[in-house]
């Protein structure tokens, strides 16, 4: 495996992520990164990379030429269609490439071309404008990664260092939390977290807090009644079934440093509940993981920032951050 790249699509044009992989690139003698090849559209690349004033060539290959195009070119894996170079400013025009550069990834890392999938951010709202029908790359790469049989449930977490967050309903209406959430869900998704703590970060005996729905943990039935009916109840089968799990646990305390750092991951109820907390302190650093795949994925924390696409101010680290934990989960795989 560690003869083979990472994979990376491209993500929205109009966003960060073009100039994130552009800049990342021209350091990466200096940041030591693996090789990686970008499944993107070619001559968009070069145009952003000649806005960013970015003295790099940008050469076309496969997934097997990148090895050796990368110390010279960034090797890119030609996505065909219409790509604009509107940093700001989406067009629906650029959604087929963007949607192809994630399958064309997928499909590399899948089948072993590639050895993991780093994705750059995509706009969701622009995705949806033009069709898209999954609410994010979680939901997508799931699908992709069915191959025709039932797909995998996807889990996301988001990790820096020892604070791993993850949300068990994702990209969904705050309204349709409570009626979405079930002891089947909560029990399914901690055991991908379980499992998946074991097998890519290496943690034999993963401890894990599971935080209630409503404030202070439903307050014995008095503040909502789901933390006694399904929280309680999941975490009672986890711990049969052998899995070091807690809760419900306020939400609002656990992410209290001293409180988390007894766990190896927190699993909220909902997106903000589980990002909000590790976006605040960790903004720049943290990476997006999805369990639950038969592929690794990573990406950034961030998203498209279209208020900084073009100017080449926005932070790499979390976009370098998401290539080291990809590269670090991978490494050693045969
Ligand atoms: N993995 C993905 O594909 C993700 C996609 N998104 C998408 O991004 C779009 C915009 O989302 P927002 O909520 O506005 O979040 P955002 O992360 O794009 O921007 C929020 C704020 O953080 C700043 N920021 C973002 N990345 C930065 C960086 N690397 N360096 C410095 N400052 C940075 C932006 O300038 C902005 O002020 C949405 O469509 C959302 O769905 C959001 C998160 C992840
Ligand atoms: N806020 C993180 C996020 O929405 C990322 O979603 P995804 O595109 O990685 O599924």
């Amino acid at each position: 495996m560690m003869d083979k790249p990472l994979a990376i699509s491209m993500g929205e044009p109009a966003g960060v992520g073009p100039d994130l992989i552009l800049q990342i690139y021209a350091r990466r003698a200096e940041l030591k990164l693996p090789p990686f090849c970008v499944f993107g559209h070619a001559e968009f690349l070069k145009s952003r990379a000649a806005k960013l004033e970015l003295d790099i060539e940008i050469g076309s290959v496969d997934p097997a030429a990148s090895l050796a195009t990368f110390v010279d070119a960034m090797p890119v894996i030609d996505i065909d269609g219409l790509v604009p170079d509107h940093p700001g400013k989406t067009s629906m025009a650029a959604a087929g490439a963007v949607i192809a550069s994630i399958e064309q990834a997928v499909t590399a890392t899948l089948t072993g071309a590639c050895r993991a999938l780093v994705t750059a951010p995509i706009h969701k709202g622009a995705l949806y404008h033009a069709g898209f029908s999954h609410p994010g790359h979680t939901e997508f790469l799931a699908e992709l990664c069915a191959r025709g049989g039932k797909a995998p449930l996807p889990v996301m977490m988001l990790a820096h260092g020892g604070l791993r967050a993850v949300p068990v309903t994702i990209h969904v209406p705050i309204k349709d939390v409570p009626g979405l959430l079930s002891r089947q869900l909560i029990v399914d998704t901690v055991r991908v977290v379980a499992h998946d703590l074991k097998q890519r970060f290496g943690i034999a005996e993963p401890r894990i807090a599971v935080a209630g729905l409503n404030p202070h943990a439903g307050e014995g039935g008095a503040i909502g009644r789901e933390d006694l009916e399904i929280v309680a109840p999941a975490v009672q089968d986890l711990q049969l079934a052998g899995i070091d799990a807690v809760g419900p646990l306020p939400a609002d305390t656990l992410f209290y440093p001293l409180y988390w750092e007894r766990y190896d991951a927190v699993v909220a109820m909902y997106h903000d509940q589980a990002l909000i907390p590790i976006k605040t302190v960790a903004f720049e650093d943290a990476v997006n993981v999805t369990l639950g795949l038969p592929i690794v994925r990573t990406s950034p924390d961030h998203g498209t920032a279209f208020d900084l696409a073009g100017t080449g101010k926005a932070s790499p680290k979390s976009f370098i951050a998401a290539i080291r934990l990809a590269d670090a989960m991978t490494r050693g795989q045969d």
